[in-house]
């Protein structure tokens, strides 16, 4: 008997220019009870667009979360279903989004994703990373039912924002070798379609780096268009694994050993140069080159974390997700590779 595949993907993405009030018509007529979920900065930034926009003919409730904890996503679950609402709409960038994705999903609502920032391939893709669930790593929440991301409110997020979403993507060139590697080597389902779409979006943002890198309204639409492949080649596979490879593990261990320092792309922009590098890949030096050009960390000065620590998070990345295997082996690194790694690529 052939085995099922199941794939739910967004049913629209719209990107573009003044779009935020399109989540009115997006939603279907008889949604008429919408939870907002967004920042105290986002809220001003887009969150009172999208509740005008909807407040005329929907009751809207606003809530404003302070972080991804998963103790406040099942708080806020909770009032939801008291609510009683249909949808839910993240605003704002991934801690709103991800808590969103998750009352989406205890809530039974649809799912809208309103990014005001490019920062990570979340924004497209059924996965939440929620703080205090005992792992690292993203939990499988709700594929959003539409996207919406207004290239003119994105291009207005910190400049940090902005290449921390880059750094994510370049991640792809080593997700997808570790899949095909895991495939070879332990036989692990791969799907090359979702693994290709991956692999696209970070060729193609490492293309257009300098129109990416200008901040303009233009580069972030690019950027954008590829954080929604990579979120679609996520939905495509049923699993982070075509965007989630060695770099993000080495990321994840960063957030144990050294948590808060740097954001989640600028992690994966050092993890891909270092895993790069391990495939025997001698694309490394050009992908550092433009990381340095783009004004991306290449090193641990430049991240803000001691070299003792980007050793130490190496050397346990392999134990964050045993599961998923990687260019890093079942039993990861030595010390004394970690510290030869770090030296040879330049990060330490
Ligand atoms: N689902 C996934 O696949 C992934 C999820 N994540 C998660 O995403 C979160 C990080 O996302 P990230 O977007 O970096 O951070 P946040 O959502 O925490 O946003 C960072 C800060 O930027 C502000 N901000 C957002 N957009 C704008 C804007 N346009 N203008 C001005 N300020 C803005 C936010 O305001 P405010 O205070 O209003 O929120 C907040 O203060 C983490 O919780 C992380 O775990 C990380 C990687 C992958
Ligand atoms: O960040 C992600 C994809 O870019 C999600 O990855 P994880 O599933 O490893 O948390
Ligand atoms: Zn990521």
């Amino acid at each position: 008997m052939q085995s099922v595949h199941e794939i739910t993907l967004p049913l629209k993405v719209i990107v573009g220019h003044r779009v935020v009030e399109k989540v009115s018509e997006i939603l279907p007529p008889s949604v008429r009870k919408v939870g907002i979920v967004t920042g105290e900065l986002t809220y001003e930034v887009a969150g009172r667009r999208v509740e005008e926009a909807l407040s005329p003919e929907r009751k809207v409730v606003v809530w404003k979360t302070p972080n991804a904890m998963v103790d406040s996503a099942v708080a806020l679950a909770g009032r939801a279903r008291e609510e009683g609402v249909e949808a839910v709409v993240g605003v704002g960038g991934g801690k709103a989004i991800d808590v969103a994705k998750y009352v989406a999903k205890e809530t039974g609502s649809l799912m809208i994703s309103i990014p005001t920032t490019p920062s990570h391939d979340g924004i497209a893709s059924p996965f939440a990373s929620l703080k205090g669930t005992g792992k690292p790593t993203s939990i499988y929440t709700k594929t959003p039912y539409a996207v919406i991301a207004d290239v003119e409110i994105i291009a207005k997020a910190p400049r940090r924002l902005i290449m921390a979403g880059f750094g994510d993507l370049v991640g792809k060139l080593v997700a997808v070798k570790d899949w095909a590697l895991a495939h070879r080597l332990k036989g692990e389902y791969y799907g090359d379609y979702a693994a290709q779409l991956a692999l696209m979006s970070a060729k193609h943002v490492l293309k257009y780096h300098e129109l990416i890198a200008s901040g303009s309204v233009e580069g972030v639409r690019i950027l954008v268009e590829a954080l929604v492949s990579s979120g679609v080649a996520m939905c495509i596979a049923g699993s982070s694994r075509p965007a989630s490879g060695s770099e993000h593990l080495f990321s994840h261990a960063l957030d144990i050993v050294a948590p808060g320092r740097a954001l989640h792309g600028e992690q994966i922009a050092l993890g891909t140069i270092m895993m790069l590098y391990l495939h025997g890949d001698s694309s490394w030096r050009r992908v550092r080159r433009i990381l340095r050009k783009v004004g991306l960390p290449t090193s641990a000065r430049e991240i803000g974390i001691e070299p003792e620590k980007i050793v130490e998070a190496l050397t346990i990345a392999h134990t964050i997700r045993p599961e998923r295997y990687t260019i890093l082996g079942e039993n990861g690194l030595t010390r004394e590779a970690a510290y030869r790694l770090a030296r040879e690529t330049g990060v330490i």
